[in-house]
């Protein structure tokens, strides 16, 4: 196996995948902050201050490591207001019928916390087409929702609402690939070398 090139913190198995796809060893340290967004918070500061604190809480358990710490922070955006995880099957009928037939942004901000800090945020221009009350309850039980920001998973079912996209769509399923690279180039670990 593979020495590990940085920390994951996150508990999402899919940034594990996505991570995998581009042959980066890693060691998971999830961490647990709180993820209430501020008064008046906008969705782009929102979105890069909850990756930087979990780099930031990672970082400070890690540093005996002597590797970088990689977090990201997923946030789906309709009308500048930011949908998280739902909270139930209301909320997130809720999200999905405010999705239907809209187009919205996934915001998804990475940290790179070593010896330097990396930040950058992806943004995805989503637009569902229009779904019908069946189809949501119908999606709701198939149990794909109930982790994902704004209530649905562009990897999974969730592709059929999906009409377009215009960004990344590795950044929509958690952590954009492009970004993450260019931030691990910039400490020295390269994604495609020998
Ligand atoms: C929009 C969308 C979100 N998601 C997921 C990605 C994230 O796991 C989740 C957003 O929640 P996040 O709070 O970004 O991440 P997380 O709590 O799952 O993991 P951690 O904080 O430990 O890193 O929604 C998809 O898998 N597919 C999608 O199409």
């Amino acid at each position: 196996m593979k020495k590990a090139q940085i920390i994951l913190a996150s508990a999402s198995p899919r940034r594990r995948e996505l991570l995998d796809q581009i042959g980066i060893a890693y060691e998971v340290w999830p961490v647990d902050i709180d993820e209430t967004p501020n008064r008046n918070e906008a969705p782009a500061d929102y979105a890069r201050r909850i990756a930087a604190e979990k780099s930031a809480a990672c970082h400070r358990l890690a540093l005996h490591q002597d590797l970088p710490v990689l977090a990201a922070d997923t946030a789906v955006v309709l009308n500048g207001r930011i949908m998280g995880k739902p909270k139930d099957k209301e909320d997130a009928l809720a999200m999905l019928r405010q999705l239907s037939g809209q187009t919205h942004q996934v915001l998804s901000a990475v940290s790179l916390r070593g010896r330097l800090h990396g930040e950058a945020l992806s943004v995805t221009e989503v637009t569902f087409r229009s779904i019908s009350e069946r189809e949501m309850l119908t999606y709701w039980a198939t149990s794909e929702p109930a982790d994902k920001a704004g209530s649905y998973a562009i990897q999974g079912l969730g592709s059929v609402f999906v009409q377009s996209i215009a960004g990344s769509f590795s950044g929509v399923v958690g952590l954009p690939l492009f970004e993450t690279a260019e931030l691990l180039l910039q400490q020295g670990i390269q994604v495609l070398h020998e």
